[in-house]
């Protein structure tokens, strides 16, 4: 057995149980530590070594490793209490490439508002008796859960691969605050992914929990004879893959592929996401460090990763350094997290661009979903 058998194995065990496979590491870890305590620092010769002592801190480990679990497994029977599945509602649905891209809509709890998000379900989801992996895709400023779905013709690569593929919305709608309407990267289509935190936005502009908590537990419920939770993706676009590679970095282990087409790498470094996190977090640029890609990437300590990024060469935003990737990538390489930066020439910002590329993305998600 080679070593990535064994972490294929691995993989597969902390999938399928999570909070036991944590609450074993650490046990390990502190037994391990009691044990090189004892011989290397103790200096106890072989038959001195107090095994009942290293079984105790390793107890002891097992249990506070168990409790940590416990308390995230709680937050998410919170987040699946709250989940008002009785407001899901179809709004359309119509056949393509043998699957159903459908559009529904739901009350959501955490943005305090009505939102539709889309899901195409593949041919071989018909039936629902198998589970699927799924991709997360995040739109960027001015959209909604319809551009993706009408321009970038992803439909055809999904149901190659078998891949379900939830789109949600840009923003919370329809919740009426002064200013939300006045610019296009700011307000209404332009979330950003993130919790805000300033008043007047944090009552409602909360679509980092949303997105990973609310819409995220609302798929495998509502869903759940045709996803398997153990295999779910995510890629966006701008402002959306900023949203795609944040979510990923802040949740290790909740997305096991990730990919961006011309992503806001760095945020805190470009004008449009400081005027985003100075509205939506304040003036304390710690704060924004968390909702920042380059800054999540040199602390990321979650399972191997890589991160497939793709930018035109001829993209207006990428010329005038909103997307800045060169940041993402030398952040990745100063910490050894594998990046793949795809230069495409002459390509701009639009889902002509997009749709382009997409089929490759796709090629890359599977790969990793479908190991
Ligand atoms: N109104 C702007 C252009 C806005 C734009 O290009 N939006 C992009 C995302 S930009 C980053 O998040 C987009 O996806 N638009 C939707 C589409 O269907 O193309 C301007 O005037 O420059």
């Amino acid at each position: 057995m080679t070593g990535r058998h064994i972490l294929q194995l691995y993989q597969k065990f902390l999938n399928k149980h999570p909070y036991l496979v944590q609450a074993i590491q650490t046990g390990a870890l502190m037994g391990a530590g009691d044990y090189i305590s004892q011989t290397l620092v103790e200096k106890k010769s072989m038959k001195n070594i107090d095994l009942v002592r290293t079984l105790r801190f390793s107890s002891i480990g097992f249990f506070a490793g168990l409790s940590r679990q416990l308390e995230t497994m709680l937050q998410d029977l919170d987040i699946r209490n709250k989940l008002r599945m009785d407001s899901l509602e179809l709004v359309s649905s119509n056949k393509i490439f043998g699957g159903l891209q459908k559009v529904y809509t739901h009350e959501s709890a955490e943005l305090k508002c009505k939102m539709n998000f889309s899901i195409y379900l593949p041919p071989q989801a018909e039936g629902g008796d198998v589970k699927l992996p799924v991709i997360f895709y995040l739109s960027g400023l001015t959209c909604t859960e319809q551009n993706f779905i009408t321009k970038s013709g992803f439909q055809r690569y999904a149901a190659e691969h078998g891949i379900i593929v939830v789109g949600p919305d840009t923003s919370p709608r329809g919740v009426k605050i002064h200013g939300d309407d006045e610019s296009w990267d700011f307000g209404v289509s332009a979330g950003f992914y993130l919790d805000a935190t300033k008043e007047p936005w944090s009552n409602n502009y909360r679509m980092g929990s949303y997105l990973n908590k609310e819409l995220y537990h609302l798929i495998l419920k509502a869903f759940d004879n045709v996803v398997d939770p153990g295999r779910i993706g995510i890629m966006g676009h701008s402002m959306g893959g900023h949203g795609a590679l944040v979510s990923t970095l802040q949740n290790p282990g909740l997305y096991k592929s990730v990919s961006a087409f011309a992503p806001i790498c760095n945020p805190t470094a470009c004008p449009w996401g400081v005027k985003a996190f100075t509205g939506y977090l304040g003036d304390d640029e710690n704060k924004w460090k968390e909702w920042d890609a380059t800054e999540l990437v040199k602390k990321y300590e979650g399972p191997p990763l890589t991160l497939f990024l793709d930018q035109g060469a001829a993209d207006k935003f990428y010329i005038e350094k909103q997307l800045l990737p060169e940041n993402l990538v030398k952040a990745c390489r100063s910490v050894e997290v594998p990046v793949i930066l795809n230069l495409r020439e002459g390509y701009d910002h639009s889902y002509y661009y997009i749709s382009t590329y997409i089929g490759e993305h796709f090629d890359f998600h599977a790969k990793i979903l479908k190991a």
